[in-house]
């Protein structure tokens, strides 16, 4: 799906698929520094290495660490100092404290550090230390990543639209959610199927919110951009050494929605293995990491979406039909635009107030012409499309009203520049019923020098019918 992720999702998921754990060391003891720094690089760690409080500072801000080992005692303060802004950004931080200071260990623990280290520190038990380190931060990541797309979420879940078919999504999203009210089953596996822009994610998002709570998480995974080396390890989590780069173990994306919604967005992107292995999570509700034989119960509302034809994809081989079966128990099909014709007027009206709100613009209605050309376009883009252009219009009108030159939509402007051409108005506007019918009248009559009889046997119509029409349209003999 082509989303704009929120710019936090987007570092999320990029600090995810960088397999080298960044970690920094805060410590002035210079030849004790390069030792810990060079056993973590041998380790596959990226370190890098400050001796005061203050390049430490720095530093946090240019590499952006998963883990900080921190000295307590540093030359320009004490290391509680900066403990807690670590804290607060959620890195996870390793004290480290001289022979014999209990207390300075004490306070950095309850200042919120993950672990502590005493000196003289042992090498191997650093390296373990930083690793447990780093998985703490990694599920504060997932934690963090779930919750703000929840958030994202409860904030703007709204499936709008008057037409029936919308009317029908909202109807089936309550009755899943009775559903789960009804037994402390997991809810029913959902499949939502529609052409890209339908409202797939806003209905996903719609259904989580009605089925659980919604403290818990609603996980996204996009099937068509995870790039599809990573995409295993990311759905199913992995331990220590089951590929090379993997340093450490870590959870997937199925254990992170927990008891929440795990939404498999373009399922039809995945590879026949990865079919395989996603049908034994659904059929067994179990999941395991990669080079583990250990197995976590998988408690999570499964919804799936896809825009492609997964019937057709079955027939021809590319996607399992028992996985088609599974996820195919409850489907709700997302109609396109077009066919919500009492709809789109309704959302781009909607689209509108919401940019003017976002960016404090005065309101501007659309002109007549306008409405014309947005009932007229097919909007192959549906509702993504219909919003970005309404909001581009909205950005670029510059008098009272939103005229068809602020909605440019491909295509459309040929025939606007036609109707142009041939009404002769001033205003571009597209070719409707009634321009079509005045333009075929004017030629007749100028085919027949004005003849209104001839006219009107010429398109097939009575002289009384003609006299109307000249008179409707103004039109001068
Ligand atoms: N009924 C609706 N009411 C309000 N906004 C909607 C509605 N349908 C879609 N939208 C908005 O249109 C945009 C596209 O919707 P969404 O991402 O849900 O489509 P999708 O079907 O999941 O697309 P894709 O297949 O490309 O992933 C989003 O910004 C969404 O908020």
């Amino acid at each position: 799906m082509q989303a704009q992720l929120p710019e936090q999702e987007h570092q999320l998921q990029a600090g995810r698929w960088n397999r080298k754990v960044r970690v920094l060391l805060i410590e002035d003891e210079v030849v004790f520094a390069r030792a810990v720094a060079k056993c973590l690089q041998q380790a596959g760690y990226d370190c890098e290495h400050a001796t005061t409080l203050e390049s430490g500072r720095e530093l946090v801000r240019r590499m952006v660490p998963s883990v900080v080992l921190l000295d307590m005692r540093l030359p320009d303060g004490n290391g509680l100092d900066l403990l807690s802004e670590l804290v607060a950004r959620g890195i996870s931080v390793v004290a480290m404290t001289a022979y014999g200071e209990v207390t300075d260990a004490v306070h950095a623990m309850k200042s919120g550090a993950t672990d502590y280290l005493k000196k003289p520190i042992d090498l191997d038990e650093m390296l373990l230390t930083v690793q447990k380190a780093q998985q703490a931060a990694q599920l504060k990541h997932h934690l963090d990543y779930s919750r703000q797309r929840n958030a994202h979420a409860i904030e703007r879940v709204e499936l709008l639209g008057d037409s029936e078919e919308i009317k029908e999504i909202r109807a089936q999203i309550e009755r899943v959610a009775q559903i789960a009210a009804r037994s402390d089953a997991v809810p029913p596996t959902v499949l939502i199927q529609g052409e890209t822009g339908t409202g797939k994610d806003v209905a996903a998002r719609l259904l989580h919110l009605s089925c659980t709570n919604s403290n818990r998480p609603f996980v996204h995974v996009d099937c068509a951009s995870l790039p599809a080396e990573l995409i295993e390890s990311e759905l199913f989590g992995h331990e220590k050494g089951a590929f090379t780069s993997a340093h450490g173990s870590r959870s997937g994306l199925i254990e992170a929605a927990e008891d929440g919604s795990l939404f498999l967005d373009e399922v039809g992107e995945l590879s026949l293995p990865l079919q395989a292995k996603l049908l034994n999570v659904l059929e067994r509700r179990v999941v395991r990491r990669l080079g583990s034989t250990k197995e976590y119960s998988v408690a999570a509302q499964f919804i799936a979406a896809t825009n492609r034809d997964l019937y057709k994809m079955v027939q021809e081989g590319r996607f399992r039909s028992d996985l088609f079966y599974r996820l195919n128990v409850l489907t709700m099909k997302m109609p396109p635009l077009r066919e919500r014709e009492d709809d789109i007027l309704l959302l781009a009206q909607h689209f509108v107030a919401q940019t003017e709100r976002r960016y404090g613009l005065e309101a501007s209605p659309f002109s007549d012409a306008t409405i014309d050309m947005i009932r007229f376009y097919e909007w192959p883009g549906n509702v993504r499309e219909l919003k970005h252009q309404i909001s581009r219009a909205v950005l670029l009108c510059r008098g009272e009203q939103i005229t068809p030159q602020d909605l440019a939509l491909p295509g459309v402007e040929m025939q606007a520049a036609r109707a142009l051409l041939m009404s002769e108005q001033s205003e571009l506007m597209v070719t409707t019923l009634e321009t079509a019918e005045k333009t075929l009248i004017e030629n007749a009559l100028r085919q027949s020098n004005n003849n209104v009889s001839e006219a009107a046997r010429q398109l097939g119509i009575t002289r009384m019918a003609m006299r109307y029409r000249i008179d409707r349209y103004g039109i001068k003999l």
